[in-house]
Order: C-alpha cells, then structure tokens, then sequence
C-alpha cells in the first residue's frame, strides 16, 4: 500500500488524514487520487467499505482555491444520511485547509439551507431532489464548480433519479472534472459516463469477490414462522456489539424492532417512513451505543459507515445480489472482521444461489442453535465475560460487598447468580410478526450472471484482514432494475424507482 505522502497531497491535507487516522491509501483511493489530481475524469468502482469517500474527498480537497468564495465542487448523494456522511467526511479532510463544506437534502427547512448557501460554501453536498430545487430557485449558483462528484450512482439510478441527475449535469460548466462512483455499471450510467464525462479513466479494484474477505458468511435456512426465535437464539449467543438487521418492508422492520424491544434487546427500527429528525436520532443512538441494534431497510442503510458493526442479519433474503452486498458490507469494514447471518425459506433457496454466483463465494450453512443450545452458549459467554473481569483485577471497591455476601451464602451459589444474571433465560412474551409472502420461486440458475465460473470457496472462516481489498470485479450483469419512469408529485428526495413497501 501507498503512503499519502508519495501521492503529492499537500501537507495540511496529509495532517488531516492523519488525525482520521488513515495512514495508507487504499487501492480505490491510490488511482483515483493520482487521476484524479492530474484533473482526470474517473469512474470508480471498489468492494463496500474501501474508503471510496475518500478517494473523491481527497483530490477534490486539493483543487479547491481558498481564496475563491464561490461553490467549487458539487457531491450528490442518493439518501440524506448518506449526503450528510460524506459531507461529514469531507469537512474533516478539508479541515486543515479549513474548506467551508454544507449539506442540502430534502426534509430540512429550505430557509436555512438558502441563507447557509449565501454563507458561501465552497462544497457543496446534497440529494439531487433538493440541489434541483436550489438550482431552479437560484439559490445555488454552480458556474464556478470545477469538481462534480456522484456517489452511488447506480443506486440513484434505481431511485429514480436519473432526470434530475441529467438536469444537474447540464447545469454544472462543461469545463470541469467528473468523478463518478457506482457499484455496478448499468448502461444508464455508461449513458451518463459518455455524455457528460471526458474520457475517464476506470478504476476498478480487481478481487475474486465482490464482497470483502474479512466477513464471515452464513445462511440459515428456516421456516418463515421459525425466524424470530432463532434470530433471538443467534443474538443470545453471538451477542453482538453493533448489529444491523434488515428485513424486506417498513412494515416487517417496525415489527422486528418492536419484538426485540419486548424481548428485552435495545433495539430501533429506521426506514423511509419515518421523520428525517426521527431517523437521524435513531442513527445517532446507534452510533452511540446507546442502542445495539438497528433494523433497516435496505434503502435505509446504503453506504452508512458506522465504525464497529460486528454482525448484520438479513431477516429476509434480499431480491437483488447488490443489496445482499451492500448489506452485508455495513460490517468488515475498513479491515475490520465482521459476520453476516441470512435467513432464508426452502422455497427462496435459489435466490441464495444466485447471490452466491454473484459474489462468487459460498456461504455456509449454519445450523441454528436450539434452546438449550443457546441457553448454554449464553452461559458461557457469561462465564468468559466474568473471568476477564477478574484478570483485569479492578474490582478493589468491590470487595467489601463480595466478602458481606459470602459470610452467609455459598459461594458456587453466588458465581451461580452472577451467571445467571448475565443471561437471557428464554424469553416468549408474546410478539406479533406478520409473516412475509416469500419471493417468488426462482430456480437456480448459473447461466444468467455475467461472471459465471462460479469458484466455490468453502474456507469461509478464514479471517484474513489484510490485502482483501478490491473491487467489484464484475460479472454482476442484469439483476438491477432499471428506473422506473418518474412518478409526478413534487415530494423529492424520496425514493421513486425503488420504493420500499
Ligand atoms: N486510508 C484509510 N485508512 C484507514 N481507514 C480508512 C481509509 N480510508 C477510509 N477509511 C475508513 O474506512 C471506512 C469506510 O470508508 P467509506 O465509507 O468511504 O467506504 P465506501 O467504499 O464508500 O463503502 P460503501 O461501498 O459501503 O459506500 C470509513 O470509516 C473511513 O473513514
Ligand atoms: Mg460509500
């Protein structure tokens, strides 16, 4: 790997990435800032995870003149959390040239967004819906914009965007450079690609797998009422520190989220439906461990980067094998290991197989514990967790209380208690879980996906952190949908193509 200081990035930006704690480029960010500072055009595409933030970030930081007051470079981003992420990311880059960076999306108070853009912003980040309607009321004024970046660009494909992503690009000057990440390549965004960008440069990292090797794959397969208790059991057992679960609909994630609540787990739901003030606290909790588990949509969880999520469970298989990607990448991130559960039905077996032809890798089987099973493994994990609290040898203040409780009880007894108390006991309050139709029957087939050659790779367990980065490295051909026409209405920011039900 490249250290940042043999890519001729200026010094103050190399403070800031190392306050970020990034010391080596990743090989996403390596080409593309080496392109993208000698003012090249790039389409990037690189596993989930890889650092693709900052390898527009980076370049796009170096170009901008402090001394211009003008908005220099546009990022538009599909969801609001995502637009509020990267812009995040982006300020913290900037932040030893102390570029002046604002957000716009849908949900916020126009008002404020128009009297910050007279602030001048030098970046600006938003969702297309809202960058159009700050276009089309001059309040953002983009003649000076030398950078346009779009991240995920197929996903606001599938979201409908595309007109408003044309409108956008027609009104940014010609004269400037393009720098366009997308997980997969539809021929929408080729369109794109060959309108409005100047011969670019593809980076796109190589790998075997489209997924990263540092998460540990597993089905389950179950019977759709089985779900919820075997999750349960999953969740007993693995305790997980940060966990994402998906499921299908909005409906299904309030459900999930309200059952694991009454089962005692701290848990929180998030989807389109709800409020951007209500979705943005929900992440927020997250992040900050107050809760332990989000249950997301898909739509929901696209390109979220929250540090520490050790586990993601796909409650139900998703349709596509580029949501199965993108879901499960919200683990193993940043060389991290993590651990990926999906639950399927005997009937959506194929959709199993086609995600695995797609990502060319195998997921094992996992068989779910039973009760006892899980009772027990509890247990010990209890038991672990008590022991590492005696090694760490700081339990001087509680000594006093030990010894009163000694004097007259056993002592098994109590180290009993204290693992008792640290275990879930089966819980079967009642919960309501409306079962979920499954997908619609889809055989097995090797033929239809670009890639083919499927390489089984049973090794799943191995947990190897380094040199596992890479790319989409194709053969994801056809599953996409393609966007939808545009549905009237004047609602932006929402999702339109792909809409979750
Ligand atoms: N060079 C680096 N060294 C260490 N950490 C890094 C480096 N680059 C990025 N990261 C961190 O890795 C994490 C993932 O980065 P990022 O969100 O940009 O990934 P991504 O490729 O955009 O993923 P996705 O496909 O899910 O959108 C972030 O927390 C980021 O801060
Ligand atoms: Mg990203």
């Amino acid at each position: 790997m490249t250290k940042f200081s043999e890519l001729n990035i200026s010094e103050s930006t190399q403070n800031a990435l190392s306050r970020m704690g990034f010391e080596e480029a990743t090989p996403i960010q390596e080409s593309t800032i080496t392109f993208g500072m000698e003012g090249k055009d790039v389409i990037g595409q690189a596993q989930t995870g890889t650092g693709k933030t900052a390898a527009f970030g980076i370049p796009l930081i170096e170009k901008i003149d402090m001394n211009d007051t003008n908005v220099q470079a546009l990022v538009i981003a599909p969801t609001r959390e995502l637009a509020i992420q990267v812009s995040e990311e982006i300020y913290k880059i900037g932040y030893g040239r102390r570029a002046r960076v604002l957000t716009v999306y849908g949900g916020q108070e126009i008002g404020r967004q128009i009297r910050a853009l007279r602030n001048n912003p030098q970046i600006v980040v938003g969702t297309p819906g809202r960058i159009l309607d700050h276009i089309n009321r001059k309040t953002l004024k983009l003649n000076n914009v030398q950078t346009l970046v779009l991240d995920e660009a197929d996903e606001m494909l599938n979201m409908g965007f595309i007109e408003d992503i044309n409108t956008i690009l027609a009104a940014v000057p010609a004269e400037r450079q393009t720098l366009l990440f997308s997980a997969t390549m539809p021929p929408a965004i080729r369109k794109i690609a060959e309108t409005f960008m100047k011969n670019p440069e593809i980076v796109k990292i190589k790998s075997k797998e489209m997924t990263v090797e540092n998460i540990d794959q597993y089905y389950v397969k179950s019977q759709e009422r089985e779900k919820f208790d075997i999750l349960s059991r999953l969740l007993n057992v693995h305790q997980p520190e940060l966990a994402i679960i998906f499921g299908r609909t909005k409906r299904r994630v309030d459900e999930l989220s309200h059952a694991l609540n009454i089962r005692g787990y701290l848990a929180e739901g998030i989807h389109g439906d709800l409020t951007q003030a209500k979705r943005m606290s929900v992440l927020r909790q997250f992040k900050e461990n107050k809760i332990d588990i989000l249950v997301a949509t898909d739509v929901a969880a696209r390109g979220l980067d929250i540090s520490g999520v050790t586990h993601v469970y796909n409650f139900d298989i998703p349709q596509d094998p580029e949501s199965y990607v993108h879901r499960i990448g919200r683990t193993g991130r940043a060389g991290k290991s993590g651990m990926a559960i999906t639950f399927v039905t005997p009937r959506e077996m194929g959709y199993l197989r086609t995600v695995e032809e797609t990502t060319k890798k195998r997921m094992n089987p996992l068989q779910p514990p039973t009760e006892d099973e899980a009772l027990i493994g509890q247990q010990r994990v209890a038991m672990e967790q008590l022991k590492e609290i005696v090694t760490k040898n700081e339990l001087n203040d509680y000594m006093p209380l030990a010894a009163e409780l000694l004097q007259g009880m056993d002592a098994q007894e109590i180290v009993a208690a204290a693992i008792r108390s640290l275990t879930n006991e089966p819980d079967d309050t009642p919960i309501k879980i409306t079962e979920e139709r499954p997908l619609p029957n889809r055989k097995s087939s090797s033929s239809s996906r670009g890639g083919g050659g499927y390489k089984g790779n049973r090794s799943g367990g191995g947990r190897s952190s380094g040199g596992s980065r890479g790319g989409y490295g194709g053969g994801s051909g056809g599953s996409r949908r393609s966007s939808g026409p545009r549905e009237g209405g004047t609602r932006r920011d929402r999702p339109r193509g792909r809409t979750e039900k």
